[in-house]
């Protein structure tokens, strides 16, 4: 399981314009030989999650993936995503996008400050399709080819990358001696294919993993199926990775590491000791509390904390909800009550095919359908439907093609905005600055941040996004000239 050196020259055939020697064992002199890895998540391994991670057995973390162009434009988005303490190592920095250069410049900014960049290759959302990042850039190999030699080239820290598989193990192979030839120093393999998305998920591939380890000289990370200590080890076993990435079992059980399931309140608690001194954002507090709840916050008994968990952003109401689940399960949790399911339960816990065997309050794994499961569901839903004379298809449109009721609601929604012909022409424009999407009020055919970032560089306002840098600026001088006379006055 020893990780070889990587003498990229020597490897590198395919591709001899690209990385300089570099005679380094990433995984065990940089990364510590970590074999514990909490993955890159949007929203969710923000600085304050990666201590608590790190304090219960975590051994290298990764910021969530990053903007490569909006980093290199926005020093606000740059200070924000490169918070971290002299505890928060090794790190690795994740970024996406598209253009050798703009990535390399964000590279370059942010190598200071971690022990390894990594490129997002694996995201297989929407969003990525129409920015043409993440696993869509497994069609275009040329280009993939160009930014990791560029980014390993001129880095003075190791460029890693997070993929997906292809369906077909060779030429999942194939792909993970492409990155290696080019230069990557490190490949963490996400053994499901772009395709295996939301309720489609499904089970990854460790078969391919294993392949990709056996034919590549760079340390190897695996990802995915992992929900419990024991996972890691298996995976280990089966695969002969240096170390393990999980997100979602990690989400559900930051103690993961530690193999102990511990009442939902003592990492909540820790957690929000350690957003006391390291704030984040209320939405991601909010994110992490509802995964920890998971078991709890579907139950009958309490909703009440559900809605304030959902309607509220302060510490407070967040200290409230935490509190309020270890006051009521406490009891069961130190023996002193005995537990047992309710019945009043039971209507809760059959949508969401509740099946625990551990109590409730304890964190743990949340098990999803199979994708053959969910098909299933749907397509007995559709049936039931069918059977009561409700078909979910007998809404019509304008243009009388047949929709759901949902879709036709969302049809009757846009149909009432002001400005309806030029809202739907411009919902599908991107930003001229970036992939987004365009705010459609926009003065100036921007997104939300690419607008905020031009007032604030350009001391503009921007009514349709409610952006009043300049009016603001005016009132601060204003303010400031007035109390100057007072004082002048006094
Ligand atoms: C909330 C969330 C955010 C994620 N954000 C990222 C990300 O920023 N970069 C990335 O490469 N993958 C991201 N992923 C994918 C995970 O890193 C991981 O590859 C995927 O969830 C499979 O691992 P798991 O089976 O352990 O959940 C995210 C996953 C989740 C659940």
């Amino acid at each position: 399981m020893e990780a070889m050196s990587v003498e990229l020259d020597n490897q590198n055939s395919e591709d001899p314009g690209s990385p300089p020697m570099k005679n380094i064992d990433i995984w065990k002199d940089i990364l510590n030989s970590a074999k514990f890895i909490v993955a890159p998540m949007v929203d969710a391994s923000e600085l304050p999650w990666r201590l608590l991670c790190r304090r219960h057995g975590a051994q290298l973390c990764y910021t969530p993936m990053l903007h490569s162009s909006v980093f290199c434009r926005d020093p606000k988005y740059r200070k924000e995503a490169l918070v971290s303490t002299p505890e928060d190592r090794p790190l690795i920095v994740q970024f996406c996008g598209n253009d050798p250069d703009i990535l390399l410049e964000a590279a370059l900014l942010a190598e200071g400050h971690c022990d390894a960049i990594d490129i997002n290759i694996g995201c297989p959302q929407a969003i990525a399709k129409r920015g043409h990042y993440g696993a869509f850039l497994q069609d275009d190999w040329d280009l993939l080819r160009r930014i990791v030699s560029t980014l390993s080239g001129k880095l003075k820290i190791p460029l890693t990358c997070k993929l997906r598989v292809f369906p077909e193990i060779d030429k999942t192979v194939r792909y993970a001696l492409m990155l290696q030839n080019a230069g990557a120093s490190l490949l963490t393999i996400h053994g499901r294919t772009r395709e295996q998305k939301g309720p489609l998920t499904g089970l990854a591939s460790w078969k391919h993993i294993r392949a990709v380890r056996e034919a590549v000289k760079i340390p190897v990370f695996a990802n995915g199926n992992i929900q419990c200590v024991q996972d890691i080890e298996h995976c280990i076993q089966e695969t002969g990775v240096q170390g393990v990435m999980t997100a979602e079992g990690n989400l559900y059980n930051p103690f993961i590491f530690e193999g102990r399931y511990p009442p939902s309140w003592e990492p909540a608690e820790e957690y929000l000791d350690l957003v006391e001194r390291h704030p984040a954002p209320s939405s991601y507090i909010r994110g992490h509390l509802f995964k920890l709840f998971q078991h709890t916050l579907c139950l009958a008994e309490n909703q009440e904390e559900r809605a304030i968990l959902a309607r509220n952003s302060t510490m407070e109401s967040f200290r409230h909800v935490v509190q309020a689940v270890k006051n009521r399960y406490l009891p069961y949790h130190e023996g002193r009550l005995s537990w047992r399911k309710r019945n009043d339960d039971d209507q809760m816990e059959s949508s969401l095919d509740y099946n625990l065997t551990l109590p409730p309050w304890l964190c743990q794994p949340y098990v999803r359908d199979s994708p053959q499961e969910h098909l299933n569901k749907v397509e007995a839903k559709r049936m039931e439907l069918e059977s009561n004379g409700e078909d979910k298809r007998k809404f019509q449109d304008e243009e009388g093609n047949e929709v759901s009721h949902k879709r036709l609601k969302k049809l009757r929604r846009i149909a009432r905005r002001p400005n309806r012909s030029l809202s739907m022409k411009r919902r599908s424009d991107l930003c001229t600055a970036c992939p987004n999407p365009l705010g459609f009020k926009c003065e100036y055919k921007l997104c939300r941040q690419c607008c905020r970032n031009k007032c604030f560089k350009e001391n503009l306002d921007c009514p349709g996004h409610r952006n009043l840098t300049k009016t603001r600026r005016q009132m601060a001088i204003e303010f400031a000239a007035q109390r100057d006379d007072n004082k002048e006055v006094i």
